[in-house]
């Protein structure tokens, strides 16, 4: 039996086959408290299907997924959910014709109470926590504002907030500037980094400037392995990972 660690995420010799082909192969991953970490690497690399692994929408072929010293293979993805781990997809998922406040107070998380009945936070609780996640995600003049109307960058912070309000200890996020204007990227940066600092974050992303600029630690994965890690400076002149990513 593995022992118990102070990692948020311990990730050991991961692997998943889909008909033979190996897209993640014998990967170990670890990820501290309030690190930001970045995951690069060219197309099929198997970036996503990490995250998908960590998130429960694919099963492991074999390997162990650690959170919080929780075994998280076995579980399923709303249990995944539920013990701390939100991801990001690319595209926004959030209710285009409510509010901003209305699309953060409806991902408040609910707790069950013992008979199984709703217990409902009191308002001014909800209230004043939707408020602080709006002037997180910097949308606080666009409070009432319905959804439909925000720009791409907008939306994409609104989804994030509606993941911060549930208060996840592992936040995953998958290319969160793609599209995004110049402005819209730095101030996302500013809001991950912020985001950081509390619990861990998890990032797939190709805007290399980008990277540079938030991340704590890159991993550059290729063909379902890690080429390369460590602070992205040593990363970006490793001549394998020129040779495989940057390079092109
Ligand atoms: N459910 C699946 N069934 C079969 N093959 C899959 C499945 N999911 C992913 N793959 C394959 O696994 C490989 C890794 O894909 P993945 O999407 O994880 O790469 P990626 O690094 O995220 O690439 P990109 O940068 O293009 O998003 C690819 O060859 C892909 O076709």
């Amino acid at each position: 039996m593995s022992t118990n660690t102070d990692f948020t995420l311990s990730i050991e010799d991961l692997t998943v086959s889909f008909d033979g082909f190996k897209a993640v192969d014998g990967l170990n991953f670890y990820l501290d408290k309030n690190e930001l970490h970045v995951v690069i690497g060219p197309n099929g690399a198997g970036k996503t299907t990490v995250l998908d692994l960590i998130c429960g929408k694919t099963k492991a072929t074999s390997g162990s997924i650690k959170f919080m010293n929780k075994e998280l293979t076995k579980l399923a993805e709303h249990e995944i959910v539920r013990a701390g781990v939100g991801r990001k997809f690319q595209t926004p998922s959030i209710y285009e014709n409510l509010s901003v406040y209305e699309n953060l107070e409806v991902s408040f998380p609910r707790g069950r109470g013992v008979f199984g009945s709703l217990v409902f936070q009191r308002d001014d609780e909800v209230d004043s926590k939707v408020r602080e996640i709006a002037a997180e995600i910097m949308l606080e003049d666009f409070i009432d504002t319905e959804a439909a109307l925000l720009s791409h960058g907008q939306k994409q912070w609104l989804e994030i907030g509606m993941l911060l309000i549930q208060d996840p200890q592992l936040l995953m996020l998958d290319e969160p500037v793609a599209g995004m204007s110049v402005k819209e990227r730095e101030q996302t940066a500013e809001l991950l980094n912020k985001i950081s600092s509390g619990r861990s974050v998890l990032v797939i992303e190709h805007d290399m400037e980008f990277v540079a600029r938030i991340a704590h630690k890159v991993t550059v994965l290729h063909q379902g392995k890690i080429l390369a890690a460590g602070p992205m400076e040593d990363v970006q002149k490793d001549p394998n990972v020129v040779e495989v990513y940057l390079g092109h």
